[in-house]
């Protein structure tokens, strides 16, 4: 059985992910990567696992009173919505909305009881997050339409809905990982509990899509470290990748993440590192950050759904985007300031450099690409959470929002 390891992952649009880390060398390992997974066949026997399902019945249950006002507790919430007063100011209108990131569906309803004429078409790849949608459309009939799949399959589902190019009013991407999934040990996503290292965001939903252990099986050392390198910017990259590939030989394949944590702890041969609240951080938290990114596709992803939020919206709606890393804020900057994201940083000041030599102004087609902007910024600089919200949600301290309206 051919296993592919991208799916609906063009070469064009990989190109283009892997040029926001200004390495032509990444996007060639990428090809290396593609390639040796697709030479290898894998076994997929895991069981999606409906634990925080109870968690999330609880959260949603009328008898907790849920309003819009109420900071629901980390005991009974699956995922305290970041930055919702700053969602909630950018987004006060009435119209269709689009949560491409649905997760629990804490900004979302917090749009439904914001604005009283709203709708909203609630995406997740995520069939535990999906479920929790199609739990808030039976509370707001009518009102919720819960959408399965990537970003990248949007354009499929809301062709399939009818729903035009140029029509939404606006559109919420809150990137990354949700708590339901970094909490439950069998997703794979934690460092602190065991489990089986797994990390697919979309669990079972494709049986192609390739676990974190199926890829750390098969994975050559040279790709492996420039995944940590780049997607974890960890400083050990080479160290880490060494001891992956060698542990095949000396134990069998790694199952678990504790056996990752494991490995990974004992090859830097640090005891832990702090994070931005000086609070221990794990030494293997940068590569299970790479693996995550990697397993799930999150660049070209985020990358996609930034063009398509762009492709739905009407002129004059607002996308508000949260990401938690500078990878993910550098690709949605770039889209915003309409940098050629064709282009690297380097080659594009090369070329203006080059340009300005000869030229006293921009010629005609450099007028035209400055003229066709896509975006317009709302607010002026990137937003952070305020210190009392982090205090109270800590997982929210690497937020950062920005938002825009479509040209
Ligand atoms: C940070 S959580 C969102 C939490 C949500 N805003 C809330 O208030 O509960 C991110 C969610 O986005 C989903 N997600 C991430 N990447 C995605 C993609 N490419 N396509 C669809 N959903 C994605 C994840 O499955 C996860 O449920």
């Amino acid at each position: 059985m051919a296993v592919r390891i991208f799916t609906l992952m063009s070469n064009r649009t990989l190109h283009n992910n892997l040029q926001y880390m200004s390495s032509r060398t990444v996007y060639n390992s990428f090809k290396k990567i593609t390639r040796t997974i697709n030479s290898n066949n894998v076994s997929f026997n895991h069981l999606i696992h409906h634990r925080s399902r109870k968690q999330y019945n609880a959260f949603a249950s009328p008898k907790l009173n849920m309003s819009t006002n109420a900071v629901p507790k980390m005991a009974t919430a699956p995922h305290i919505p970041v930055m919702s007063e700053e969602v909630k100011k950018l987004l006060s209108y009435d119209g269709v909305f689009l949560d491409m990131t649905f997760g629990a569906g804490g900004h979302t309803r917090m749009i439904l009881q914001n604005c009283s004429n709203s709708k909203i078409l609630c995406l997740d790849r995520d069939p535990l997050a999906h479920q929790y949608a199609t739990d808030l459309a039976d509370q707001y009939p009518g009102r919720v339409i819960p959408l399965l799949g990537k970003f990248s399959e949007l354009p499929d589902l809301l062709d399939k809905l009818g729903v035009c190019d140029n029509s939404l009013d606006g559109i919420l991407m809150d990137v990354g990982v949700s708590s339901m999934q970094f909490d439950d040990p069998q997703r794979g996503f934690m460092l602190s509990q065991d489990g089986p290292l797994d990390m697919r965001m979309d669990s079972n939903r494709d049986e192609n899509h390739l676990t974190a252990a199926e890829i750390l099986a098969n994975i050559d050392e040279d790709s492996l470290y420039k995944v940590l390198k780049y997607y974890g910017e960890e400083k050990h990259a080479r160290k880490i990748a060494r001891a992956v590939v060698e542990s095949r030989y000396l134990l069998r394949k790694l199952r678990t993440t504790k056996e990752l944590a494991e490995l990974v702890a004992s090859v830097i041969n640090i005891d832990g590192r702090l994070d931005k609240l000086q609070r221990f951080s794990h030494p293997a938290t940068k590569t299970f950050q790479a693996l995550r990114i990697l397993v799930n596709n999150e660049l070209n992803e985020l990358d996609y759904g930034l063009k398509s939020a762009h492709h739905y919206l009407r002129p004059g709606g607002t996308l508000v985007t949260i990401t938690f890393h500078s990878l993910e804020d550098t690709i949605v900057k770039r889209h915003f300031t309409g940098m050629d994201i064709d282009k690297t940083p380097d080659s594009i000041g090369r070329g203006v450099a080059k340009h300005r030599s000869s030229l006293t102004s921009y010629s005609n087609s450099e007028m035209k690409q400055i003229m066709a902007k896509k975006w317009v910024n709302v607010t002026k600089h990137v937003l952070l959470p305020s210190d009392e919200e982090v205090s109270r949600n800590p997982r929210a301290r690497s937020a950062k929002l920005r938002a825009a309206v479509k040209c």
